[in-house]
């Protein structure tokens, strides 16, 4: 079966491409020379890890997917394995969706469970989007993984709380099953919290305020603006072009 997650080609015909490089570069200036980074997954860390890898800066990497070690191994970064390093000083990862009280989605790739393990054990998360990710309200659906035992039992519990949509074909790296929730978003929270009390979600896509310290939202121009979260929220106004 193939893993779910990708870095795709930062030279395909995305039209956000543009907006996602331009965040991508800006983000790789923030990285500080020898630091311990955590890669996330996606056609955002695409577009970042050849601007991370012109930049030298003797970095040591954790990869969020083999798609990402992959990638970045290529471009001679240098790639351990998580358990090797005791901390790590930062990540950058993309989300599919930013909302204005901090609450992400991620897993658009199948990539969450590792990228919300690195993220929380990172010192600071550094998420990249462009400006189509930026959302007034959450919406559906939610990335979730599931466990392959039991698979149907506990499809049947989680579906108690929404549709649940099989990915065809798409495995976690760590053999979970890759599903997609169909629920309202209203209140994340709650729902994270259903979803973390049914044995067998090994994790969702919802990424709580906490997690996120700068958000970097890139345009098509490419400039980007950087928006610090100060107590799980950010301060910037990148939202005001929603309405
Ligand atoms: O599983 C995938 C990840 O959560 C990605 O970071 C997310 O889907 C954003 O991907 P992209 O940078 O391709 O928009």
């Amino acid at each position: 079966m193939p893993s779910a997650a990708s870095v795709t080609d930062p030279g395909s015909s995305d039209p956000e491409g543009p907006a996602k490089r331009a965040a991508a570069e800006t983000a790789a200036a923030l990285v500080p020379k020898g630091c311990l980074l955590g890669l996330g997954t996606g056609s955002t860390v695409g577009f970042f890890l050849p601007a991370l890898a012109r930049r030298q800066l003797d970095c040591t990497c954790v990869a969020t997917s083999p798609a990402t070690a992959e990638a970045a191994t290529a471009l001679g970064l240098r790639v351990v394995p998580f358990d090797d390093i005791d901390h790590l000083d930062l990540a950058v990862d993309g989300a599919d969706q930013v909302a204005p009280d901090g609450w992400l989605v991620k897993g658009g790739g199948g990539a969450h469970t590792r990228e919300k393990i690195v993220a929380a054990a990172a010192e600071r998360f550094v998420v990249m989007v462009s400006p189509d990710k930026l959302v007034a309200a959450l919406h559906p659906p939610l990335p979730l993984e599931l466990s392959a035992f039991g698979f149907a039992a506990v499809r049947r519990a989680v579906g108690r709380l929404g549709r649940v949509e099989r990915r065809a074909g798409a495995l976690s790296p760590q053999g979970g099953v890759i599903c997609d929730l169909h629920v309202e978003l209203s209140d994340p929270a709650g729902l994270a919290a259903a979803l973390e009390a049914i044995p067998g979600v090994v994790e969702h896509g919802l990424f709580p305020p906490g997690l996120t310290s700068t958000l970097v939202v890139g345009q098509p121009d490419g400039t980007a603006q950087v928006v610090p979260f100060v107590d799980g929220r950010p301060t910037g106004e990148v939202w005001g072009a929603l309405g």
